[in-house]
């Protein structure tokens, strides 16, 4: 038997919602798994705590029909595991797929937040422009494509998959219909782990608009910038059936997460919005230093994980003393002196805890799953932090490592998810040296200035040498 409204009598009542919204005030671009256990909860308990119901959000499937053809038998309820608390969220009211009317969706009244987690490619600039950026970039190389075990993700190929280009270009038509409408002021929070989010997505949709719609957008919409963490990997078939033991009714699109949740929200609406901080949301004049610590010490550490540890999963990985120790070093000697604004912030207990999430045994986050797309997850989590070092007059030796890690990832891998694949892959015979300059003569990765600097590349090529050679272990103490 399925969850639905029907049958959410059989499920324990402190499982079932806490909240069935009237309204939907929220569309939600790319409603994957970390929607699923984030926005979506923050934005139950929020109409939880107020009674404000006018909040329900529509979801909308990027990349294929899969998640809708899950939650739509399920009147859109689906269950989040944190630890062993178990709840059925009920503020996701609908799902569109490609081919809905989207625009129509963002033309209405009642519409005054889109949120988007449509992952870091997504904000690329062919995909925003609605060209696919390589062939790469369609069905093959989505976030759970690497992930062959996700039952729920709409990222996999499927019937509608390769129209998967294009959310910028959708959400600039919705817009567009919007102004035609002069249906009121949007709010649109991008969700996704990039430095200054709201800015990048502003800028993208700026380029896609003509003069007349750009002063609207102007005048009308904000894109303010977030900070969202909570560690949500794909969900298996195994989560399903636990799920299913647990909950008393099958439920095809739950989702397992940590207790942890936290969401930074930069306090720029254009009109109303759901009362997220009273369900935890921290608003902020200015969500910088936050974004930056979180992209920096914890992606940063995930990416190093990713390319270097060899692991299956997270947990183990840091579950390997060595291992630990070279992750305190990676934050402590390179990523931690790059951070500012954080006086009087315990940066210390929070890279503890860091170790500590990664080290959970109940989060079965697979290496595979983070080292998807990562010419699009590095420049911000290890690149950046590498400048700051630089400029410093310092050795960014671990963040070097971490990158010859990903360099032997992409030229080594067999199956490589990655919309710039065809120009990282390598024919595996290249020296090192070779590998490290056609690599970083990548732009797009490493902009024009670290294939210039010397100490770079002098660290880059030393540490992939000694990776090829033996596996890299005593590169870790
Ligand atoms: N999973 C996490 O732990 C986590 C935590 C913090 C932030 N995030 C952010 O959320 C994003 C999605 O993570 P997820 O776990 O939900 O993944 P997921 O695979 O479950 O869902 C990804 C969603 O993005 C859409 N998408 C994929 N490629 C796209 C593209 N090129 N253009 C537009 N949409 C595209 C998919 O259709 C899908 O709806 C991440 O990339 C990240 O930026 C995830
Ligand atoms: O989701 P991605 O692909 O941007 O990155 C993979 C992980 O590093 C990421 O999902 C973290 O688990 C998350 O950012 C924790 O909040």
């Amino acid at each position: 038997m399925r969850l639905s409204r029907a049958t959410l009598s059989r499920v324990a009542p402190a499982a079932r919602p806490l909240a069935l919204p009237r309204l939907t005030g929220v569309v939600h671009l790319g409603i994957g798994a970390f929607h699923r256990a984030h926005q979506a909860v923050y934005t139950e308990r929020a109409m939880a705590a107020t009674g404000d119901d006018r909040w329900g959000i529509c979801g909308v499937s990027q990349r294929s029909t899969d998640v809708a053809e899950r939650l739509r038998p399920q009147d859109c309820l689906y269950a989040v595991r944190a630890g062993d608390e178990v709840r059925v969220v009920g503020s996701v009211r609908e799902v569109l797929v490609p081919g809905d009317d989207l625009a129509a969706r963002l033309a209405a009244p009642q519409t005054a937040v889109v949120t988007l987690t449509i992952t870091e490619q997504g904000y690329r600039r062919g995909q925003a422009s609605g060209q696919a950026s390589s062939p790469a970039s369609g069905a093959a190389s989505g976030p759970a494509s690497g992930a062959a075990s996700d039952p729920a993700s709409d990222a996999a190929s499927g019937p509608a998959a390769g129209a998967a280009a294009g959310a910028v270009g959708r959400l600039v038509a919705g817009l567009r219909a919007r102004a035609a409408a002069d249906a009121g002021p949007l709010t649109v929070l991008s969700c996704d782990n990039l430095p200054d989010n709201g800015a990048t997505l502003a800028r993208l949709v700026a380029e896609l608009c003509e003069p007349p719609l750009l002063a609207w957008v102007e005048e009308n919409v904000t894109f303010p910038a977030t900070m969202v963490d909570r560690i949500v990997p794909a969900t298996t078939r195994a989560d399903l059936d636990d799920m299913a033991a647990r909950l008393g009714v099958r439920d095809l699109a739950a989702v397992v997460t940590e207790p942890f949740a936290q969401w930074v929200i930069e306090d720029r609406f254009a009109g109303d919005r759901p009362a997220w901080d009273e369900a935890g949301a921290l608003l902020v004049e200015d969500v910088r230093p936050y974004e930056r610590m979180k992209l920096r010490l914890l992606n940063g550490s995930h990416s190093a994980i990713a390319y270097l540890s060899g692991a299956a999963l997270v947990s183990e990985a840091v579950g390997d003393p060595a291992f630990a120790g070279f992750l305190r070093r990676l934050m402590d000697d390179d990523l931690s002196p790059t951070l500012d604004g954080l006086d009087g912030f315990d940066l210390a207990g929070y890279k503890e805890s860091l170790l500590a999430r990664f080290a959970n045994p109940g989060l079965r986050h697979r290496v595979a799953q983070i080292a998807v797309d990562g010419s699009q997850k590095l420049p911000q989590r290890l690149l950046d932090p590498a400048r700051d070092r630089l400029a410093g007059g310092h050795e960014p030796r671990w963040i070097a490592l971490a990158v010859a890690g990903w360099m032997r990832h992409v030229t080594t891998a067999r199956e490589l998810h990655d919309p710039l694949a065809d120009r990282l892959r390598g024919d595996g015979t290249a020296s090192a040296a070779a590998t490290v300059h056609r690599l970083l003569a990548i732009e797009e990765i490493f902009g024009a200035d670290l294939r210039e600097n010397e100490v770079f590349t002098g660290l880059v090529t030393d540490a992939l040498e000694r990776l090829t050679a033996d596996g890299g272990r005593a590169l870790l103490s």
